[in-house]
């Protein structure tokens, strides 16, 4: 097994590297400037932030913003209320500044100096609010479950990690669900004023019983299947409607899933507790409404969005919806003279779902623990937009992960020719079944590796498959299983570039494919294979690569010209296909020789030299 350090991901400890210009994909790559054989400065970089303004970049790197802001401490913008033992946490570890109510023009103007936003479902994270931060703003953390207000997409361009706390207020939203449909079945609100208002009337508010009637859940997830198996225990029958809940789930605590139309058909009740997204954005229509059973009472503590607000009115008014209570609206606060809010059988809560003091405790620490873990560079388990990969998991890949963006740093640097590198695919041999190998941050880290060294930008596993996509590259994985212990993950990681020249013609597979191979020997990643030649040779620090017909001689030829240039051979790896046929050398030196120093002998013994970190 690998080794089982946590890996760090996020919180670059130093200044972000010099970036090369932005040098076309062939432009000539024989020396390329190399970086310190420093390990966790390829570990913190496997999340580093980018920016799309290379001026932010140069100056904003993490250590230095925070620097800049106290004591090389980040600062978190919280722009909603959190519970102290949350605030608590986050200054144990952060500059904490508490605004709230901002203005849009407010956080804008603000998030540019901050390495982390958290808010609730109040605040618009938007793509204007990412562009403004410039760069800096590492992580949003969303105290709570939906991140609708929060734009993913951006983020995601922007290489911003968003987490959320997707557990403290499940039961909170579900014990609301329920008190809803219970004080809306016994009109407990309208009762109420009533009663406030001097009135004394019984008969006006006589209700309708649960007990034997049918609750379709609509979304069988957290929430929903917590409402589920309370509203059982109110003697309802439940079915429920979820096109991605498990059939088991359901059945464990005695609810059929159903079709939707089913669903809603059927239902004395329905409770919402699906996300809004786009497909289920306004999925409760005038269309729907029209299925339902005449008389049907709605409860939604999901989002005010996944309804449409005016056909709920029309279905109110004309009694296909007897009742409604509502804690979420499209907008919030809801316009003050909201036909909906005032209806007399509607009973509305300000998005109280997750107010409980409980929940707010529980949410408040665990998102302060997902943003501080995010910003120390942990991946967080409860990332919203990059892979969710088990601290287990990461740790046992980590030497990998840096074996992966070596392999594509490179690649990349032997390219050559005006093309411009279109297809890669990552090839992973392992003794593994394919379900036990996670190889989305390997392919980041190999998108990282690639483009990085050829641009300005800066990939992250937030950002690589969209800056990939975005740059054209058509990325393939390929699995090639071996037979071996599956104690490892995996036994080498090959990157082809097709369709690419090769400046080195060493590099070029017998399929007319660039291609590089490596390995973990042990904890280092190491180089095994260039085009068809087998060497192998630690891929930390400086490599030259260098073609050759094999004759004697050659070696030692290398050496004393690397020699006079005062550079150290550390090691040395010769792979041939025959002897006295094509060779290359693998070299590590200590030190990087001069650009054109590589070109060693004009009379095609040693053909080309590419100089790698
Ligand atoms: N009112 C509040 O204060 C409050 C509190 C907590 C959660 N919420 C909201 O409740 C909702 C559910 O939260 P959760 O924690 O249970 O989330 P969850 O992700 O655990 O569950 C959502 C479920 O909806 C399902 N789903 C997705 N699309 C669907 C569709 N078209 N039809 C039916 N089901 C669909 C998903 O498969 C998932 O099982 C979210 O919108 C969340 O924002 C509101
Ligand atoms: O999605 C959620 O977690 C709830 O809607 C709670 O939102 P809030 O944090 O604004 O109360």
């Amino acid at each position: 097994m690998a080794s089982a350090t946590p890996l760090r991901v996020l919180f670059p400890a130093a200044a972000a590297p010099a970036r090369p210009p932005d040098p076309a994909v062939s432009s000539s790559l024989t020396t390329h400037r190399t970086l310190p054989p420093q390990r966790n400065h390829l570990r913190a970089n496997l999340f580093t932030s980018p920016s799309r303004s290379p001026k932010a970049r140069r100056t904003l790197t993490a250590a230095a913003a925070a620097a800049a802001v106290g004591g090389g401490r980040p600062t978190v913008l919280v722009t909603e209320k959190l519970g102290p033992a949350g605030l608590e946490l986050l200054r144990e570890f952060a500059n904490v500044d508490c605004s709230y109510e901002l203005t849009a023009e407010e956080l804008r103007a603000k998030v540019s100096l901050v390495d982390a936003l958290v808010v609730r479902s109040a605040t618009r994270v938007t793509r204007e609010v990412f562009e403004a931060a410039r760069g800096r703003l590492r992580v949003v953390g969303r105290a709570g479950v939906g991140i609708d207000n929060v734009d993913l997409q951006a983020a995601t361009e922007a290489g911003c990690l968003v987490v959320n706390a997707p557990t403290a207020n499940t039961v909170a939203a579900a014990e609301h669900a329920v008190a809803l449909l219970a004080a809306m079945a016994r009109n407990v609100a309208q009762a109420d004023a009533s009663l406030k208002a001097g009135k004394w009337q019984r008969s006006k508010f006589i209700g309708v019983s649960l007990v034997g009637k049918t609750l379709a859940v609509m979304g069988f997830g957290k929430v929903g299947s917590e409402v589920a198996r309370r509203a059982k225990g109110l003697g309802m029958d439940i079915i429920a409607h979820d096109p991605y809940a498990p059939v088991d789930r359901a059945r464990a605590i005695g609810v059929d899933l159903v079709s939707f139309d089913e669903a809603i058909s059927t239902a004395d009740f329905i409770s919402l507790h699906m996300p809004l997204t786009p497909s289920t954005e306004k999925i409760f229509d005038d269309e729907t409404f029209a299925k339902m059973k005449q008389g049907v009472r709605i409860v939604n503590v999901a989002r005010g969005g996944v309804v449409d607000e005016d056909a709920l009115l029309r279905a109110l008014d004309n009694g296909t919806v007897a009742q409604a209570a509502l804690d979420v609206f499209t907008e919030e606060p809801p316009p003050k003279d909201s036909k909906l809010v005032h209806h007399e059988n509607v009973t509305v809560t300000p998005h109280l779902g997750a107010s409980t003091t409980e929940a707010q405790e529980g949410v408040a620490v665990e998102i302060a623990e997902a943003v501080i873990g995010a910003l120390r560079g942990d991946l967080a388990a409860t990332a919203v937009n990059a892979p969710m990969v088990p601290n287990e998991v990461l740790s046992e890949l980590s030497p990998y992960v840096i074996l992966a963006e070596k392999l594509g740093r490179l690649v990349v640097q032997v390219v050559s020719g005006g093309s411009g590198i279109k297809r890669v695919k990552v090839v992973y041999s392992s003794a593994r079944d394919p379900d036990d190998l996670d190889t989305r941050i390997l392919r980041a880290m190999v998108i990282k590796g690639i483009i990085e060294p050829i641009s300005s930008a800066f990939i992250n596993i937030v950002n690589a498959d969209y800056v990939a996509k975005q740059r054209g590259l058509q990325i393939t994985e390929e699995r090639i299983w071996l037979d071996g212990s599956p104690e490892v993950p995996l036994d080498s990681i090959q990157v082809h570039l097709a369709n690419v020249e090769s400046k080195f013609a060493g590099a070029l597979s017998d399929a007319g494919d660039i291609r590089v191979e490596g390995k973990v020997n042990d904890g280092t990643p190491h180089l095994i294979l260039v085009g068809s030649f087998n060497v192998d040779v630690s891929l930390e620090g400086n490599l030259l690569l260098c073609c050759q017909v094999d004759q004697p001689g050659i070696i030692g030829k290398v050496g004393s010209i690397l020699g006079n240039m005062n550079v150290n051979v550390n090691f040395m790896s010769v792979g041939r296909t025959a002897p006295g046929k094509e060779a290359i050398m693998a070299i590590g030196v200590d030190e990087e020789p001069e650009k054109e120093s590589p070109q060693i002998d004009r009379r095609n013994t040693v053909c080309c030299g590419v100089c790698l970190s």
